[in-house]
């Protein structure tokens, strides 16, 4: 019992989802002054995180085959045969449709709609046919993995006005051009797992260096956006500091990248990439706080006043 138990937590991608929901959770608090609505942001957390959790469990469904051939990832429920395919697609439905019961009833229906596209663009569009269609896949895939602070704002906000989606899709292109060096820098190190499972990524179509030059050019980028947040007056010097500094350290890696000094740097830059991903949401909450005793702006003069 506990093991099969095991076997279904695994189903749900639980530490990529812990991530996607703190993701979530941050967009909830960037999106008003003080403290969100308490019933919206505990049930939208909870709707949010189970949408994710199904999208993950579908993801595992359709991609046996694949998931049998490759060595990362040959131990999971389906490959081994520990849970049967009709066992996973009724947890997987189970969890989809307790989620958008629970966003629709006691958030708001705008918020079940995005968060059922995002299951969607990522369950069936992305692991159903980008995957296996295109190097782009995880550029175009990206945009459902990366929605979720655009999920919690709507959960706390039903986005109200232009002001909501305008922050909010900044917080989601942060995430999307993130993507890219975060998932290639381990397809770099994995890419005998994908030629051997015929899946067109990147470093197997266009090979290595072509793909750390993509990482480092989307490095830049992300630099670049991530400025985003205090150029518009949304976040505070604190913030700033912090996207800096985690950014610059990124850019560091992405370029020793070029030239590593062993096969396993692709590695440490794809472990790096999660914790700047957490660490750059965590310095946008607590600058969020920080924001109206440091800097008060216009902006989030604003915001109060709604
Ligand atoms: C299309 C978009 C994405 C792709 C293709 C992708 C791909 C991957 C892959 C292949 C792994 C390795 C998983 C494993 O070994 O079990 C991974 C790990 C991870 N991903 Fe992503 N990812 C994407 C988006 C995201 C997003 C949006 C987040 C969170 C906001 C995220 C957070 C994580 C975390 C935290 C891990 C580490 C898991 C662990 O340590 O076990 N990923 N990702
Ligand atoms: C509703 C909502 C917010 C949905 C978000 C869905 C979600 C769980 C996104 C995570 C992205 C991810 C782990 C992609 C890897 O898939 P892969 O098949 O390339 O990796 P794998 O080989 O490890 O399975």
């Amino acid at each position: 019992m506990g093991a099969q138990f095991g076997q279904y937590w695994q189903l749900t991608k639980p530490r990529v989802v812990a991530l996607i929901v703190f993701t979530a959770f941050v967009g909830m608090f960037m999106a008003v002054p003080g403290l969100p609505p308490l019933r919206q942001s505990v049930f939208g957390f909870i709707g949010i995180w189970l949408a994710a959790a199904s999208a993950a469990a579908i993801n595992h469904l359709i991609d046996q085959r694949i998931d049998k051939v490759m060595v990362r990832t040959a131990d999971r429920p389906l490959a081994t045969g520990a849970l049967r395919p009709a066992q996973v697609l009724a947890f997987a439905v189970f969890l989809g449709a307790l989620s958008m019961a629970i966003l629709v009833a006691l958030v708001n229906p705008l918020t079940a709609l995005l968060t059922f596209a995002s299951l969607i663009g990522y369950a069936i569009v992305y692991t159903g046919f980008l995957k296996r269609a295109t190097p782009q896949n995880i550029v175009i895939g990206g945009i459902a993995g990366a929605a979720p602070p655009l999920l919690g704002w709507a959960a706390v906000t039903g986005m109200q006005n232009e002001w909501d989606w305008a922050h909010a899709l900044l917080l989601v292109l942060i995430i999307f051009v993130w993507t890219p060096p975060h998932f290639w820098a381990l397809a770099i190190f994995r890419r005998e797992d994908y030629a051997r499972a015929l899946v067109p990524m990147l470093p197997v179509t266009h090979g290595v260096q072509y793909t750390r030059w993509q990482i480092l050019l989307y490095t830049v980028l992300l630099v670049a956006v991530t400025i985003l947040p205090w150029a518009v007056g949304m976040s505070g010097l604190f913030y700033l500091g912090g996207a800096l500094v985690l950014g610059l350290v990124f850019l560091w890696n992405a370029w020793k990248l070029m030239d590593p000094p062993d096969e396993f740097f692709a590695m440490r830059v794809f472990n790096y990439s999660v914790v700047y991903l957490m660490a750059l949401f965590a310095f946008l909450l607590v600058d969020h706080w920080l924001l109206p005793f440091l800097q008060p702006s216009p902006v989030f003069e604003l915001q109060r006043a709604r």
